[in-house]
């Protein structure tokens, strides 16, 4: 198993240009499936995750090419025919998302049998939100053996949904599902992430009728098919506010290229809160800290609000911090998994159910630690970065669902960041 080493204390100076979002990517992967025109994604992450929703959809009959595009990476995904509607446990098992090929493939086939998702394991994570909407949309569900098995022989149809709580997934799910339903769909208390914005124009681009993405009311008229498109995927807010917390905590001064910076707005107020500048340009941003850092209480919420897919990665910067800043995870009940990793680097960090009081420390000190989910590897490479001595994380499989060319990225701004090969040996001093 790969791992990554970090010799700390290396201020970045340059320029991370911001990858295509992994979590709109895998959606828009998905949605090819309505149509059996082709759909050209462009400005594609290259990751574990959309290489494995590759395989799956493969198995359905998708055509895949990958190349490089004048915009940089694209895909071309060609699904002419459903040739199987059948989602295996093994490949379904490693990401959570790609169980929304559920929805997809019942309305254009009318039946699916897909294994129940693994995923990050920041939580319980049921499906419940989904498979309710899939229902109300009148598709039959039976599950047995660790499986989902839909029918809707005679299409779905449009319907009112009304979540009990944000789901991103559940309504991209339910989103994908109503596009090809018979009449219209009116979804309320709907996720309002970018990424649910990018994925309703794409379905528009495709022909779908889809109208309020971005609010929590969607509404959806039904069409009877789609048509192929080309699709810039959108830029990743994720990997954007990473590299930005990765400037803040090692200094220096870095510039985040291809990016949206009020998709970020939050993290960037809460920076300068931090004592870093920021500068927002058009497509750019350039974060500069080269004074102490103050703490910051930060609560995780919905979008527009603090994205918990940047909360380990903050958390890591507060433990350098002059003070105490404390910490609230409201989206995920198992997602403080980090802490006792940055444990180990030094840092000082007590948990009470759903908050983390984080107590600055004055230096953190490299060490071996175990990567245990997406985010949270990324908040130890960041710490890994500020570190005195060699910082090595383990299990970085869970990066590279996530991570385009990471130190690759980190390198060209002065990093000193490698990856160690499979079980290559680590000379540790007595
Ligand atoms: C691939 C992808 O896009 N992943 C993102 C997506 O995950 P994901 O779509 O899984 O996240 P959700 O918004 O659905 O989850 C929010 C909360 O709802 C709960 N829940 C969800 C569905 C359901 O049927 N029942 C239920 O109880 C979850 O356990 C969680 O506690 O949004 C999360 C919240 O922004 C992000 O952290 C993930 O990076
Ligand atoms: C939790 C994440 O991914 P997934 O939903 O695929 O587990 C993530 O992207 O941070």
């Amino acid at each position: 198993m790969d791992r990554i080493a970090i010799e700390g204390g290396h201020p970045l100076f340059g320029d991370i240009p911001v990858s295509g979002a992994k979590n709109s990517a895998i959606k828009l992967m998905a949605a090819s499936l309505l149509t059996s025109e082709p759909v050209r994604l462009t400005n594609m992450p290259r990751l574990a995750d959309t290489r494995l929703l590759g395989r799956l959809l493969q198995r359905f009959g998708t055509q895949i090419a990958e190349s490089d595009g004048p915009d940089g990476p694209q895909t071309l995904l060609h699904t002419p025919e459903i040739t199987s509607a059948f989602a295996p446990y093994d490949l379904v098992r490693q990401m959570r998302a790609s169980f929304n090929v559920l929805g997809p493939l019942i309305a254009r086939t009318g039946h699916a049998k897909v294994s129940l998702p693994g995923g990050c394991t920041i939580g319980a994570r049921p499906v419940d939100l989904h498979l309710k909407a899939l229902e109300a949309l009148g598709a039959h569900i039976d599950m047995h053996e660790g499986y989902v098995f839909a029918q809707a022989p005679r299409g779905l149809k449009g319907a009112e949904i009304e979540f009990p709580f944000v789901s991103v997934g559940a309504t991209e799910h339910a989103l994908m599902a109503a596009v090809l339903a018979h009449g219209t769909t009116v979804m309320k208390n709907a996720a309002c992430e970018p990424e649910i914005v990018d994925l309703a124009e794409c379905l528009n681009a495709m022909g779908a009728k889809v109208s309020g993405a971005g609010t929590s009311t969607l509404v959806i008229e039904g069409v009877t098919s789609l048509k192929g498109a080309d699709w810039s995927v959108i830029c990743d807010r994720i990997e954007a506010g990473t590299y930005a917390v990765a400037g803040a905590m090692a200094g220096g001064e870095v510039r985040l290229t291809k990016v949206r910076p009020e998709l970020i707005s939050i993290l960037l107020d809460k920076l300068v809160e931090a004592g870093c500048d920021v500068e927002r340009g058009d497509n750019t941003v350039t974060i500069r800290r080269s004074g102490k850092i103050r703490p910051v209480d930060v609560t995780t919420d919905v979008y527009p609000g603090f994205a918990t897919d940047l909360q380990a990665q903050f958390m890591a910067l507060m433990a350098l911090a002059e003070g105490e800043s404390v910490i609230r995870e409201t989206i995920f009940e198992n997602r403080f998994m980090h802490v006792p990793e940055l444990g180990r680097l030094g840092a000082d960090i007590r948990v009470t159910g759903n908050e983390a009081r984080v107590h600055g420390v004055s230096e953190l000190r490299g060490a071996q630690v175990m990567a245990t989910d997406l985010r949270a590897s990324a908040s130890l490479v960041i710490a890994g970065l500020a570190a005195r001595g060699e910082t090595i994380v383990n299990r970085v499989y869970h990066l590279d669902r996530g991570f385009e060319n990471l130190e690759g990225k980190l390198s060209a701004c002065g990093a000193v960041i490698k990856r160690l090969k499979g079980d290559e040996p680590i000379m540790e001093d007595e």
